[in-house]
């Protein structure tokens, strides 16, 4: 699929975001920084521009901001709005929420990927407003009602 971006910062003309691999699912998002950013524990999540905008321009598709895993996970680098959700309309530039949820400081420098995009199908739908659901297996069991083994 095609997909119109925009370059908005000069450094990302020669590295667009891309997939890493052939299989990869997401395309990583630099931070277009002016200056080495220093996230202390505690401190609140920090706006990170990207440098791109996107439009996907059709409501069947949203994009995704995620933590990359390896940040998230060994750092504690991840989004101050857990998943950032990119509506199908929107023409700004894509921000990353960066929030240190560790307990050691978290440097980023200018152009370090910090976060990951993966662009994804939606449905939209209309309601259909009903008294009571036709009886599934389920019911509203929910919370481990299944147990665990
Ligand atoms: O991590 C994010 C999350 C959102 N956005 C942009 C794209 C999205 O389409 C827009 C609005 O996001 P959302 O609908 O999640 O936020 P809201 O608080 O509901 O704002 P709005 O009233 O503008 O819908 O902000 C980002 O750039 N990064
Ligand atoms: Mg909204």
């Amino acid at each position: 699929m095609k997909l119109d971006i925009q370059i908005l910062d000069a450094r990302l003309r020669d590295q667009l975001p891309a997939y890493a691999t052939p299989g990869s699912a997401g395309l990583d998002l630099r931070a277009c920084l002016d200056s080495t950013l220093h996230l202390q524990p505690g401190d609140a999540a920090v706006l990170v521009p990207t440098g791109i905008a996107i439009h996907l321009n059709n409501p069947e598709y949203a994009a995704l901001i995620l933590p990359r895993s390896g940040l998230g996970h060994k750092q504690g680098l991840v989004l101050g709005n857990l998943v950032g959700l990119i509506d199908s309309d929107y023409q700004g530039q894509l921000m990353v929420s960066a929030w240190n949820r560790g307990q050691q400081a978290i440097t980023i420098e200018p152009l370090d990927r910090i976060a990951q995009l993966v662009i994804v199908p939606v449905v939209q739908v209309q309601f259909n407003l009903v008294e009571q659901f036709d009886q599934s297996t389920r019911g509203t069991g929910g919370y481990g009602s299944t147990g665990s083994q």
